[in-house]
């Protein structure tokens, strides 16, 4: 089942404290943009890559993908403010129909087998999303006190890729602009359209890189992903 894939990139990396975009961070030698690109290079259901960038750093970015593209063509766009203006600019370079992912720029750890399982999930649904059980007990907290302790059963991390029909995905976005909506994920975009999001259990090694310390748990996870 093939599919195009949206990977927004443009952010600034402002919890990661390095002083540049952390996609440019790099892991064994890497950056982490490589690593992400890499998984979805080396997939043969992934027919289309749409890197979404800042535009300062457009030329950067085209650098890293030239020796990805002889493989497959990555197409570069530029992105806006928000995650959500970034992927909106992603999924409006598509034509046609079909099933679309976004995923991460930040997060290098996805597999090929729980893309795969995504994919057909969301061939079948229209919305379908990665996720982990949440393994903390979470309580709703206000000015430093507990209001209410949240049922773990129902509770779930949820991370990207996250794979939709494209033309609901454009509606859900084009509502959300009209509505001056804005949301910290895609599913939650249809979610306000009324419509279901599938969860297909993930992996818990599927981390976003989003403060100092995800770089340890990084290195931590390609040590191990190295001996396998
Ligand atoms: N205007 C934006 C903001 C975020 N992203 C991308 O969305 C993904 C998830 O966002 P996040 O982890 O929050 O990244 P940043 O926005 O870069 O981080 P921060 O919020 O700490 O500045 C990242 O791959 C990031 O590059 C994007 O393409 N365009
Ligand atoms: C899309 C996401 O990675 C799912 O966990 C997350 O919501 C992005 O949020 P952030 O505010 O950009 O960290």
């Amino acid at each position: 089942m093939n599919y195009s894939v949206v990977i927004p990139a443009a952010g600034q990396g402002k919890r990661m404290q390095a002083g540049k975009n952390k996609q440019f961070i790099h892991l064994r030698n890497e950056p982490i943009i490589v690593h992400t690109l890499k998984a979805f290079v080396s997939d043969p259901w992934c027919d289309r890559i749409i890197l979404v960038v800042n535009k300062e750093e457009r030329k950067e970015m085209g650098e890293l993908c030239s020796f990805l593209s002889d493989k497959k063509q990555i197409m570069i766009v530029n992105g806006g403010l928000e995650r959500q203006q970034s992927v909106k600019c992603g999924i409006d370079a598509i034509d046609g129909e079909g099933i679309v992912l976004v995923h991460d720029g930040a997060r290098p750890f996805i597999n090929q087998e729980i893309i795969h399982l995504l994919v057909n999930d969301a061939a079948k649904s229209g919305a379908a999303t990665v996720a982990v059980p949440v393994k903390d007990t979470v309580k709703r907290v206000k000015d430093y006190k507990v209001l209410e302790t949240m049922k773990r059963e129902e509770l779930w991390s949820i991370q990207t890729p996250q794979a939709f029909d494209v033309e609901l995905l454009k509606e859900a976005h084009e509502k959300a602009e009209a509505e001056n909506k804005l949301g910290t994920d895609d599913a939650s975009l249809i979610e306000w359209l009324g419509k279901t999001v599938s969860i297909v259990q993930g992996d818990y090694t599927n981390i976003k890189l989003t403060t100092p310390e995800d770089l340890l748990f990084a290195e931590a996870i390609l040590t191990q992903k190295e001996k396998v």
